[in-house]
């Protein structure tokens, strides 16, 4: 079964106050963090959001401005035109995500409850994601979530995200 990674890498970053996504942790930016991460795991790595990337990139679905979900529809309809059978997609603002996140998400759909941008879709989900950002409703992740009946996975010890320089400082080694 063919697996996709998608970073989802746009969005204001207004809590954080500069792009989040070129934040160094550890002499290595978050977005190339995120990437290395979903190497591992999949077979082939995306960056949607954004231009500037050491992996193919994929403007947001159908533009920018729509949140994650724009993010999530761009990467779903990239992997059905090229014959992947699921999307896993991250933030960039999520690092230490555990060795056996796919396994805990299997099967999709599933997505980690304190961070639903962390999630396993099986390609299918490209048309409910297509209905929400074209309706009326909500454009939220959750949204998405109950229309796919997705589980939502608790990781062990949470997981870290980044939203503030202090949320970064506090996970960044001291010295
Ligand atoms: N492709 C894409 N990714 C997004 C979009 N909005 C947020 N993201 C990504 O989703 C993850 C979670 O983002 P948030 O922290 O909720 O949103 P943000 O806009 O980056 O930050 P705030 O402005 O502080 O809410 C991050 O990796 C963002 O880069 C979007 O519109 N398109």
């Amino acid at each position: 079964m063919r697996l996709l990674g998608a970073v989802l890498a746009g969005g204001l970053s207004s809590r954080f106050g500069s792009d989040k996504a070129l934040a160094a942790l550890d002499g290595q930016t978050l977005l190339d963090r995120a990437v290395e991460r979903l190497a591992v795991w999949c077979d082939s790595v995306v960056v949607v959001g954004r231009e500037a990337a050491s992996v193919p990139t994929l403007p947001d679905w159908p533009r920018p401005g729509m949140g994650p979900l724009g993010g999530i529809a761009a990467a779903l309809r990239h992997a059905s035109d090229h014959g992947f059978a699921e999307v896993l997609t991250i933030g960039v603002d999520s690092p230490g995500l555990p060795d056996d996140l796919p396994e805990r998400l299997a099967p999709a759909p599933a997505y980690v409850a304190d961070q639903p941008v962390i999630a396993l879709w099986p390609v299918n989900a490209a048309e409910a994601v297509t209905a929400i950002l074209e309706g009326d409703g909500r454009h939220s992740m959750i949204a998405l979530a109950e229309r796919v009946g997705a589980r939502a996975v608790r990781l062990p010890g949470g997981t870290a995200n980044i939203n503030t320089p202090g949320d970064l400082a506090r996970i960044a080694p001291r010295g």
